[in-house]
């Protein structure tokens, strides 16, 4: 009989793409064991840049940070606005009480009322499924916090489980909890179309806020522009988008080298930076007398724990790297990550514009790109670093001339 797809060996994939040799053998030394067993139709890995901002204070810590991203310049930048901040004592970071995800149960053609009666007169019956469905996150101290009903729309409401998931991202423990709990609601049944977690995450909301001396940027002139380029992000979704990129550099950065979900960072960060109906700069820069203030506010979903973070061998490492105790404390490191990211980039564009410092990192790309040998990069990039205007065909015939 023959096998579907995803019951064939990683080489027997390969081999039905009538690959050459060359590429087969590529893809077979790209290889983690452990990475076959947490996606599906596994072939090979696919390696993105690693590389270090080797120094951020946090909370007064000094933390080594690890950034896994295809993009020149961003890391260069992220030391650059780290150096910024820890020249003023680093960025302070605040989290909520207590860490928490939401679950949905969703209903439709229902009053409010009937479900808010139900949920005050279940209280203990729902705390007690959840705690039988998911013992294991009680006895680390967490579990479900709190019920309430939210009113979506006209016809539908939902009712929200707030759940202490605590070095765990929690997505699948919030599923498990939510599907336990459906049974409670059954004599709702034909109102309630789905239960699943909310990457919408308002219980996790973490701050990083750095007071900056203006010489600390590069003097007055640098730092008004700074706020006015924030001001501008904070009105205009074109400017908001490309701002919040930039922040989402760094962020997706550690996001990804810690092993988590980047889409659930990305997502509920977006979310957040339209909570008023448009969408804004989620950093914030203001001159308050003679400092320039930088905050930065937004939900962090990440564990520790959980997922494929323990199965991933590269995950763990960059975690001890970290020295990470729990998944607040990362929370807090991606965010001052985002901060300083967010610090270089403004003030690049503020003093010279971005493509200065940001090309001449590209040089080392473009070199490779027009067929350059690791040995000529570094010949081929000095040579370009010269130069006040560079493309492909320069590159090129500077590549030529080296190798005559
Ligand atoms: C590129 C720099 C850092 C040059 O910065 P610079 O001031 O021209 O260079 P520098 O040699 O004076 O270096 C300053 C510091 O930067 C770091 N640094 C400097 N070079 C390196 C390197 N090779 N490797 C690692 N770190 C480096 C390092 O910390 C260094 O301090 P030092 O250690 O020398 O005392 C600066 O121009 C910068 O921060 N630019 C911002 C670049 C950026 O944001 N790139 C992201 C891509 S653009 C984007 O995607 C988003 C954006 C920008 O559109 C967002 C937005 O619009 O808001
Ligand atoms: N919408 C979304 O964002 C969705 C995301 N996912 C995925 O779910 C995964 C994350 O789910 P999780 O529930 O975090 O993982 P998980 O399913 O692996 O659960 C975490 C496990 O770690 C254990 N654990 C050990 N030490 C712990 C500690 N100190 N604190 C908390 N738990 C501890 C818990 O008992 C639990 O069994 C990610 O892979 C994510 O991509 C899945 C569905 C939807």
């Amino acid at each position: 009989m023959t096998k579907k797809y995803y019951e064939l060996t990683p080489d027997e994939r390969l081999a039905s793409l009538n690959l050459k040799q060359e590429t087969m053998t590529a893809f077979q030394e790209n290889r983690t064991p452990q990475h076959a067993q947490i996606i599906e139709n596994y072939i090979s890995d696919f390696r993105v840049p690693m590389g270090m901002l080797h120094d951020i204070i946090v909370n007064g810590q000094h933390v080594s940070v690890p950034m896994a991203i295809e993009e020149p310049s961003v890391i260069a930048a992220a030391n650059n606005g780290a150096k910024m901040i820890n020249s003023v004592g680093g960025v302070k970071a605040m989290l909520p009480k207590r860490t928490a995800m939401i679950g949905q149960m969703m209903f439709v053609d229902m009053p409010i009322t009937v479900l808010d009666d139900f949920v005050l007169s279940h209280q203990n019956e729902l705390l007690a499924i959840a705690q039988r469905a998911k013992p294991t996150i009680y006895q680390r101290g967490g579990g479900l916090l709190s019920v309430t009903t939210r009113q979506v729309s006209p016809t539908e409401v939902s009712v929200d489980f707030i759940i202490d998931t605590q070095d765990a991202m929690g997505a699948n423990i919030v599923n498990t909890i939510l599907e336990a709990e459906i049974s409670a609601f059954s004599k709702f049944e034909t109102h309630l179309i789905g239960v699943i977690l909310s990457n919408h995450a308002l219980e996790q909301i973490v701050t990083v806020k750095v007071n900056m001396t203006f010489d600390s940027v590069g003097g007055h002139d640098v730092a008004q522009k700074i706020v006015a380029l924030n001001h501008f992000a904070k009105n205009d979704p074109y400017r908001a988008t490309t701002e919040n990129k930039g922040l989402f550099n760094g962020i997706g950065a550690v996001v990804l080298a810690t092993g988590n979900d980047w889409r659930a960072v990305e997502a509920s960060g977006h979310a957040y930076a339209s909570r008023d109906g448009q969408y804004r700069a989620l950093a914030s820069w203001t001159i308050q007398e003679d400092q320039l203030i930088g905050e930065l506010s937004m939900p962090i979903s990440v564990g520790t724990v959980g997922g494929a973070i323990s199965a991933m061998p590269q995950a763990k490492n960059v975690l001890n790297i970290m020295k990470i105790t729990s998944a607040d404390e990362l929370r807090t490191i991606i965010l001052a990550t985002g901060l300083a990211q967010n610090l270089a980039a403004l003030k690049a564009i503020a003093s010279g514009g971005i493509q200065r410092g940001h090309m001449r990192m590209q040089y080392r790309v473009l070199a490779l790109q027009v067929g350059a040998t690791m040995s000529e990069v570094p010949i081929l990039v000095a040579k370009l670093n010269q130069l006040k205007q560079v493309d492909t065909t320069i590159a090129s015939k500077l590549l030529s001339e080296i190798r005559k």
